[in-house]
């Protein structure tokens, strides 16, 4: 048996050498004549996996180490007897993370109070409902907006968002990216979308770049039709518009679940797929050691601090999206490079936190957002 394996798949190396044939390539070097005789692919949202990429192959089957998987050509694997599974959920703490490290800058950078505001979440699957659970306990009122979940629960409470978007603060997005159909997401906040927003509206997506029409984001922004987006993904990436990340307030290269964390996930669970196909004796594997970053006691003296800004102090901590932010600006056209050397990045949960002068309330706050060691002294 043979694997082909995307080179950036983190802790891969070693768990199938003993087993089968396994070769590492980039994702974009994974092609049609790399995959002739390979049984298996390991991939992430670098390889297009369609009839180019799959014709005369012998694949058996994709496992994607990545939550979204609009980068394979579904149909084309029904259609080929090619089976195929992404990672659900691998990456939604992550995401969450980056979400909360936006709340954080907009406390801390721009005086924002975030009690009180309104917030759309767009799209309310693994990710979204954890931004909207983050968001409840900042204190903001959250409008869920998913129409698939709308058709198919009667006990949630969902909105239409052209309904409710002209009243929000934050507008966020966590939708697959769907090109057709009754539930399309390509070009979703679009011109009459924007042209819609109060000019006071923050618009954040994480989701795909293709959601958002990146020209009427511009115009909307040049305008001040709406007041600051945060982009993680972008139309066209890795050669995004330089005019338009200009225009953004938080600008990051496709990172929001790159937390060692969500990848170690996605690792996981591709190989338990990988192995439960081809009888590998590997369903139980999972990575360990994964690494902690260098300072993962975090100190926060609450002294003079409001309950919101104590979260958002601590989330900053654990991941400075200005950071990343920077790093892009700087070298824009470094955009996959920087994705490929990723700093290491840890979740809520592997960091231990202090609050100096800290109180019940706020300990209680930072537990129910994912932190699980909060001390107070
Ligand atoms: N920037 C990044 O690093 C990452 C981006 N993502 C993106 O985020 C997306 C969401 O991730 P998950 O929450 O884990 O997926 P999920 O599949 O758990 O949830 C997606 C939700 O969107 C809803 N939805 C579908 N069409 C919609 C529409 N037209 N309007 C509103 N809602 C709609 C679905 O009903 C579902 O509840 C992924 O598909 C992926 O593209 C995911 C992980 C990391
Ligand atoms: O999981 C997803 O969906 C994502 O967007 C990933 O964070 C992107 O991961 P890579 O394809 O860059 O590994």
């Amino acid at each position: 048996m043979k694997i082909i394996a995307d080179d950036k798949i983190p802790f891969l190396n070693g768990v199938f050498e003993n087993i089968c044939e396994i070769n590492y390539l980039p994702g974009a070097q994974i092609t049609n004549e790399v995959l002739k005789d390979a049984d298996a692919l390991i991939t992430r949202t670098r390889t297009k996996c369609n009839q180019n990429s799959l014709q005369g192959s012998c694949v058996k089957m994709i496992a994607s180490a990545t939550i979204g998987f609009d980068h394979i050509d579904t149909k084309y694997c029904e259609d080929n007897d090619i089976k195929w599974t992404n990672a659900p959920g691998c990456n939604a703490e992550s995401v969450k993370q980056y979400i909360a490290s936006v709340f954080g800058m907009l406390v801390i950078e721009k005086g924002w109070i975030l009690k009180g505001k309104k917030i759309a979440v767009v799209g309310v699957g693994n990710v979204g409902s954890r931004i909207a659970k983050l968001s409840e306990a900042l204190g903001m009122h959250v409008y869920k907006v998913d129409p698939p979940r709308a058709r198919a629960e009667k006990d949630e409470q969902f909105y239409e968002l052209k309904e409710i978007v002209g009243d929000m603060d934050i507008v966020t997005f966590h939708t697959p990216l769907n090109k057709e159909g009754d539930d399309k997401t390509y070009h979703l906040c679009n011109d009459e979308l924007l042209s819609m927003m109060k000019e006071t509206t923050l618009v954040i997506n994480s989701s795909r770049g293709e959601v958002i029409d990146g020209n009427a984001l511009k115009k909307a922004l040049a305008e001040e039709q709406m007041a600051a987006a945060v982009l993680d993904v972008w139309e066209k990436e890795p050669e995004i518009d330089k005019e338009l990340m200009n225009k953004v307030w938080l600008a990051t290269p496709h990172i929001a679940g790159y937390s060692l964390d969500g990848k170690a996930n996605g690792t996981m669970m591709s190989v338990q797929a990988i192995s439960r196909e081809f009888n590998l004796g590997l369903d139980d594997w999972e990575p360990n050691n994964i690494p902690l970053p260098k300072k993962n006691a975090i100190d926060i003296d609450c002294t003079f601090l409001s309950d919101e800004q104590v979260l958002a102090n601590t989330f900053v901590q654990t991941y400075a999206i200005k950071e990343d932010d920077i790093r892009l600006r700087m070298k824009t056209n470094e955009f996959e490079k920087q994705r490929g050397n990723y700093p290491i990045r840890r979740e809520f949960k592997a960091f231990e936190v202090n609050l100096h002068k800290g109180n019940d309330e706020q300990i209680s706050l930072l537990k129910s957002v994912g932190f699980e060691n909060v001390t107070r002294t």
